[in-house]
């Protein structure tokens, strides 16, 4: 870190430091507001104290027990006995530096990667808007977005912002954060159009521009590519020095812990383990938290020569522009039957512009040279048969999948049999979409509900012991809304694997999920027969490790870079 950003942090806080504890809770049970002591709490026997002189990573095996415990310190969850006065939880914004306490609410800022980005209220909305023509509600840009007041008067519905000039310091600081985390040439660009790991590195910025005591940010390297994520850590890191704010880091298992973090507080099955960095790490290797290790595949490699296979994406020459943008330039790939693709390339490369063309999403998919897809001019196929032909995990199909009260697991997996989002038919395994069903695709269509529900459903991820046999059945009735986001996330692989579509397209598909569920999900496609060698698979990730195939399985890599894709060996 140069000693420009150094100094622009400083200024920017004026918060002096203090040996009172940031967190402090002697020992306590966690229980939702409104349980009883007598319930089962949430995390029993809690004792966790944080020292100013320390550096926190919050590690769990899946994202839902660690975004519990995040959502303790923010108040959500009831202690029992609460923490004492008078700092409670938190003594160090009682220090006379403050002069009066603080309220936790002003002063502690949370950021979860984990969870869905916009309310959609129960319905879809549409993902795909950010690729065509920018609606005028869609146009505040990442610079208004930062500064509120900036906002002309007829996009903004709230009340009216002050408007306070930045100072100098704050600008300064301003300027240095954009530049460093690579935002600085997407200021004006509107909100919408950003990457998935651009929109990440944006509400961090957001997150400390709002200067909070302590900020809570759970998985902040999930989405981010392998350039950005040191220059993160290393922002983070000083940010945490300065205590300008103060950091503690949510991880998953298999995240890398910063050198520089001390202190780790490891989730696991109600029970939060606190202490020393290597004490804790020896003891997640113990008890088996560790990360995804590759598996011995049982799936053939493609055996048959390519051009047996057949080919469901042709690219010649595909360019994708935003007036004088260019986002893919002359892309030329192929996905065949049997292909297992991982797609490379940092935030904002174009992988996501890349995958909205496969999915018939992109307005632009019309108008290239030579699109094909299923051996078809892509303006040939109607969009609704494109869905039904492709499996799709995104991060955007799930903030945009429909939240509707009644609908059901089953109906929400049986929706992916025509590629829609309304569950349809009798048996809420839809109508078929190019032809009607008749009796016997019906029933073939129940019986693979029934098969990747138990595949991937509970029985799978919670480990069969003592699992009665009709947890699938009660699974399959819950309602899709009051799932946790793992669960959420499992419930829409097997929506995009249920149809046994020839494309699969999986894109983050592992963020939220929790450990058993990844395992059980890259057993199910790599050796389980989630997939067959009919089927193209391209998976999007920034760890290569979360790619379920491995080079002896005969995985591709198709790198993008600025726009430009190759091959690369
Ligand atoms: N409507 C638009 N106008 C201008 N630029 C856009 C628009 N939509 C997307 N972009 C730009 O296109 C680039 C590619 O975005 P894309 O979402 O495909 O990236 P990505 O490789 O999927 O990134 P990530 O790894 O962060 O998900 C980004 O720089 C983005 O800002």
């Amino acid at each position: 870190m140069s000693r420009r950003t150094l100094r622009a942090i400083r200024c920017y806080y004026s918060t002096s430091a203090s040996n009172v504890p940031i967190i402090h809770i002697p020992k306590a049970d966690v229980y939702r507001f409104g349980d009883p002591n007598a319930a089962r709490p949430i995390f029993r026997d809690l004792q966790w104290t944080i020292n100013e002189d320390e550096a926190w990573a919050v590690i769990g095996s899946g994202s839902g027990e660690k975004a519990t415990l995040f959502q303790m310190l923010v108040g959500h969850l009831r202690l029992s006995p609460p923490p004492p006065p008078p700092g409670g939880m938190f003594p160090f914004l009682c220090i006379p530096t403050f002069g009066s306490p603080r309220d936790p609410f002003e002063c502690i800022s949370i950021v979860s990667f984990g969870n869905r980005r916009r309310a959609a209220g129960g319905a879809f909305y549409d993902y795909s808007a950010r690729y065509g023509a920018v609606r005028d509600e869609d146009r505040i840009t990442l610079r208004q977005s930062m500064f509120p007041e900036t906002i002309p008067r007829e996009f903004d519905t709230g009340p009216p912002t002050e408007v306070i000039p930045l100072s100098e310091q704050e600008q300064q600081f301003f300027d240095v954060l954009v530049e460093r985390m690579g935002l600085k040439d997407l200021l004006d660009l509107p909100l919408i159009a950003l990457s998935n790991g651009q929109t990440r590195r944006a509400r961090i910025i957001k997150a400390i521009l709002s200067k909070p005591e302590l900020l809570l940010l759970d998985e902040p390297l999930t989405g981010l590519d392998v350039q950005n994520r040191p220059t993160l850590l290393k922002i983070l890191r000083s940010l945490h020095a300065a205590r300008s704010p103060r950091v503690i880091l949510g991880l998953r298992t298999q995240d890398p812990v910063p050198e520089w973090i001390t202190h780790v507080a490891l989730v696991n099955g109600g029970k939060v383990l606190t202490g020393p960095k290597e004490e804790m790490l020896s003891v997640a290797t113990k008890i088996g938290l560790e990360a995804n290790k590759p598996m011995i595949s049982s799936t053939a490699k493609a055996t048959t020569s390519p051009s047996e296979r057949k080919l469901l994406v042709e690219m010649k020459n595909v360019n994708v522009k935003y007036g004088p943008r260019a986002v893919l330039k002359s892309i030329n790939w192929e996905v065949r039957q049997g292909d297992r693709w991982h797609l490379q390339g940092t935030n904002g490369s174009g992988k996501t512009t890349l995958l909205s063309l496969l999915t018939g999403d992109h307005p632009q998919s019309y108008t290239q040279p030579h699109l094909h897809l299923h051996s078809l001019p892509r303006r040939r196929i109607p969009t609704p048969h494109l869905h039904s032909l492709t499996g799709l995990v995104s991060p955007e199909l799930f903030d945009a999948f429909p939240r509707r009260a009644g609908m059901s697991v089953w109906e929400a997996v049986g929706t992916g049999f025509d590629g829609g989002f309304v569950p349809q038919g009798e048996h809420g395994v839809g109508l078929g979409v190019m032809t009607p069903l008749d009796a016997e695709r019906l029933r073939k269509r129940v019986d693979r509900c029934w098969e990747v529900l138990e595949a991937l459903g509970p029985r799978a991820w919670a480990g069969n012991d003592g699992i009665a046999s009709d947890v699938t059945e009660a699974f399959k009735d819950r309602a899709f809304v009051d799932l946790s986001v793992g669960e959420q996330r499992m419930v829409l692989l097997m929506r995009a694997l249920v149809g046994r579509p020839p494309l699969v397209l999986l894109d983050e598909v592992w963020s939220g999920m929790d450990q058993g569920m990844v395992s059980a999900a890259r057993r199910y496609l790599r050796e389980g027969g989630g997939v067959g060698p009919e089927q193209g698979v391209v998976v999007i990730t920034h760890w290569e490790d979360e790619v379920p195939w491995v080079a002896e399985d005969g995985v591709k890599r198709y790198h993008l870079r600025n726009g430009e894709g190759k091959v690369v060996v």
